[in-house]
């Protein structure tokens, strides 16, 4: 009867100003927070904890924004800031027109429950529930009609590549396969806020690069609104159309991972991209420069998006010194040369940090 609501148009998230600290005097200790008082200072002298320092973050509907930060930089408690399980110092987070932090009870309640939904790192499913009551599981407690229920949630268990298992429990599945069950239920939620806490790092890594191409090709369609978290760099590059990059509980650097890797913000983040292969991330585009008016563009011609060093390979190959970079509608958007290439590629990332 209810319509689903795939087709619905997904909000983004603006996170506004947002402080939190743990403690019983919260309020009293944050305008030395804001005046500057750091972490170390304020769990030595106050004993409350800096969980997050003034962080601003615009999350853009219907792309995946990456959170990412070592242990204890407040990654865990700026997605559940989000949903409105940890309330701010200060701060805001608006969601379609209206602030997660003043919503009442009953409406954050009904919030949480239709417009997000969660994927934990240990899966957190129900061990006496099979395959299929897991999935429904959201579903049954909307009270959602149990054929329409059952039919929404074997459509993701065959999205995420489980037909057949419906039946078992989870106890019966690899950890790999919990996981697309975690990520059935969510989908089947049909939320279009999905937030997703280190949701692949529990697993081995094939199967975890496996559980990121499920992702991305589900996303393809999708377009929710995600918030991903995770403390590994090569998820991060790969998945997030931006990243976020927390220390401390501050901000330590936004935007996409081209930028990211070719222009860390500070010596900290130039850190923590050293070790990245710059070949494999850098495309084509990123380091195009504008050909010379007047000037004889290059014969060999190469994609947008395509990776360093791919477009090195080839153009080795071809005995090609410069190429054109155009892009997939076959629109000029400049020359690269090999030198240029050799020095995006070489590990260099030291940031120029002014300060
Ligand atoms: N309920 C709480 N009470 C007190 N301090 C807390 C609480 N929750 C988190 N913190 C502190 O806030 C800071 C940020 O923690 P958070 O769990 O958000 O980090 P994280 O980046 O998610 O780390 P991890 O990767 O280890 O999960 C840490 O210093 C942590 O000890």
């Amino acid at each position: 009867m209810s319509a689903p609501q795939e087709q619905g148009q997904a909000h983004g998230i603006e996170i506004r100003n947002l402080y939190k600290i743990f403690g019983p005097d919260a309020a009293r200790h944050l305008p030395a927070v804001k005046a500057g008082l750091g972490k170390e200072e304020l769990h030595d002298r106050h004993d409350h904890v800096l969980g997050l320092c003034d962080i601003s973050l615009s999350v853009p509907p219907g792309r995946i924004t990456v959170v990412m930060g070592l242990s204890g930089s407040g990654k865990s408690t700026l997605i559940r800031h989000v949903n409105g399980l940890i309330a701010p110092t200060a701060g805001q987070v608006i969601c379609g027109g209206q602030d997660v932090a003043a919503m009442s009870d009953v409406r954050l309640r009904a919030f949480r429950r239709e417009k997000t939904a969660m994927v934990f790192q240990k899966f957190a499913l129900l061990p006496h529930r099979t395959v299929l009551e897991n999935a429904r599981y959201g579903l049954d407690i909307r009270g959602l009609p149990a054929a329409e229920a059952d039919g929404r949630a074997r459509r993701w268990i065959e999205r995420v590549g489980l037909k057949g298992y419906e039946g078992y429990y989870p106890r019966q599945l690899s950890g790999g396969m919990q996981q697309r069950v975690g990520l059935a239920r969510a989908l089947t939620n049909d939320a279009e806020i999905l937030l997703m806490d280190e949701a692949f790092s529990a697993l081995d890594p094939l199967i975890r690069v496996d559980m990121q191409s499920i992702l991305l090709e589900l996303q393809k369609e999708l377009r929710k609104t995600i918030v991903f978290i995770t403390h590994d760099l090569d998820e991060a590059l790969r998945l997030g159309d931006k990243i976020a990059i927390l220390r401390d509980g501050a901000m330590e650097q936004v935007g996409t991972g081209q930028e990211i890797v070719l222009r860390p913000a500070n010596a900290y983040v130039a850190d923590f991209v050293r070790e990245v292969n710059r070949g494999r991330i850098i495309e084509a585009q990123t380091i195009a420069t504008p050909a010379a008016p007047g000037a004889a563009l290059p014969g060999f011609t190469v994609k947008a998006r395509s990776k360093l060093d791919r477009v090195a390979q080839r153009m080795v190959e071809a005995g090609a010194g410069a190429a054109q970079v155009r892009d997939p509608q076959g629109q000029l958007l400049g020359v690269i040369d090999l030198p240029a290439i050799l020095n995006a590629m070489v590990n260099s990332a030291d940031a120029e940090s002014e300060e």
